[in-house]
């Protein structure tokens, strides 16, 4: 019987940093296959786990909830029959919605070896009630349908016990019975945390059917996206508000990606990303990943989410790969400010 593992969450939220901690910890010497959902054409996060031994299944056509029926069942099915893991662990992208995605495993169980062991959601805690206003179509359906709850950067000097607490507020009026989990997950034990997670039932009880992406027409939703002017403050600006329902992700969310043999230095990079972060001019940057070859021959990984960048060193990589998420993002804006023609 081979166990399945969703790790959902919004762009940023941890999830690729999460399955790494799993995998060199509680499921070290277990066959597990990852399937991953990148929204945004150029997938960035395969390389990293490949490292590991593990088997990438990477999916990169749009929202997962969009293709389960097809693609992703078909993916799932193949996977199974050609590796028979002890485990699947699925990551669907930022902006997944996961009760379908539940909906889509429970589906499978009945003909295949397969069991849904656990639905986890992480949840930046620095941004839970910024996320939760301004894209709370999808956020919200992501803590409604999780057995599990994590809450990352629970150990960043922004995390005030405050700031937890409300948080922790927020995620138990939508989910009354989730398991949350406030301690750093650094300072977790792997079997514990791995112990948590699994000991948990998914109820989708309290889940907005609305939510539900796939029932209907792609061609024929009302749009209400007014733009706003963006503050880029911890609030947000609340223009995507919670009462707009029927959304797909890809009529909110919007990615740029480009494969470039660029060279940058870090420094160059670390300014590319603080306007990423600081000015109003690219739209809404909610994400930004990628690696690129250095000016000095060595490779460089980053990072950015709203407030965050993080530029280090990595191995290279078959060519640069930069990607871009957002809301009505500006795509000339983003080219020009990584100097691409
Ligand atoms: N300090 C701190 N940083 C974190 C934590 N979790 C994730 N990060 C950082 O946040 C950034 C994004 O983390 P990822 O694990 O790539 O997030 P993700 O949910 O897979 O992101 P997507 O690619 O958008 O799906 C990285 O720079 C991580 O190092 C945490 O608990 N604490």
């Amino acid at each position: 019987m081979t166990k399945i593992d969703i790790i959902s969450g919004f762009l940023g939220a941890g999830k690729t940093t999460l399955i790494k901690n799993l995998l060199s910890n509680a499921l070290k010497g277990q066959q597990v296959v990852l399937i991953e959902n990148e929204f945004g054409e150029i997938g960035i996060d395969g390389g990293f786990l490949k490292e590991a031994g593990i088997e990438i299944r990477e999916m990169n056509s749009g929202c997962i909830c969009c293709s389960l029926v097809g693609d992703f069942g078909t993916a799932l099915t193949e996977v199974i029959e050609k590796y028979h893991p002890d485990r699947i662990i699925i990551e669907p992208s930022g902006v997944g919605k996961l009760s379908d995605v539940i909906h889509a495993v429970e589906g499978l169980e009945m003909d295949s070896e397969v069991a849904l062991n656990s639905a986890t959601t992480i949840v930046d805690v620095t941004k839970c009630k910024m996320y939760l206003r301004n894209f709370g179509e999808f956020f919200r359906n992501q803590v409604e349908a999780a057995g599990t709850i994590i809450l990352s950067r629970t150990d960043t000097k922004k995390a005030t016990e405050e700031k937890v607490e409300t948080a922790v507020k927020l995620i138990r009026e939508l989910n009354p019975d989730a398991t949350i989990i406030t301690t750093p997950v650094g300072e977790l034990d792997g079997e514990k945390l791995l112990d948590t997670i699994e000991g948990v039932k998914i109820d989708l009880s309290h889940v907005e059917e609305e939510d539900h992406c796939c029932d209907h027409d792609h061609h024929d939703h009302e749009h209400h996206h007014e733009h706003c002017e963006h503050d880029h403050s911890e609030d947000g600006c609340g223009c995507h508000d919670h009462h707009h329902h029927h959304h797909d992700a890809d009529e909110v969310f919007t990615s740029w990606g480009r494969e470039t043999i660029k060279k940058y230095d870090k420094d160059e990079l670390q300014t590319i990303l603080n306007r990423l972060c600081e000015e109003d001019c690219f739209g809404t940057v909610l994400r930004a990943k990628g690696m690129v070859e250095g000016k000095d021959g060595t490779w460089i990984y980053f990072d950015m989410v709203p407030g965050e960048t993080d530029v280090r060193d990595g191995d290279p990589e078959y060519t640069g790969r930069i990607c871009v998420i957002g809301a009505e993002l500006a795509e000339d804006k983003l080219q020009e400010a990584f100097g691409l023609d």
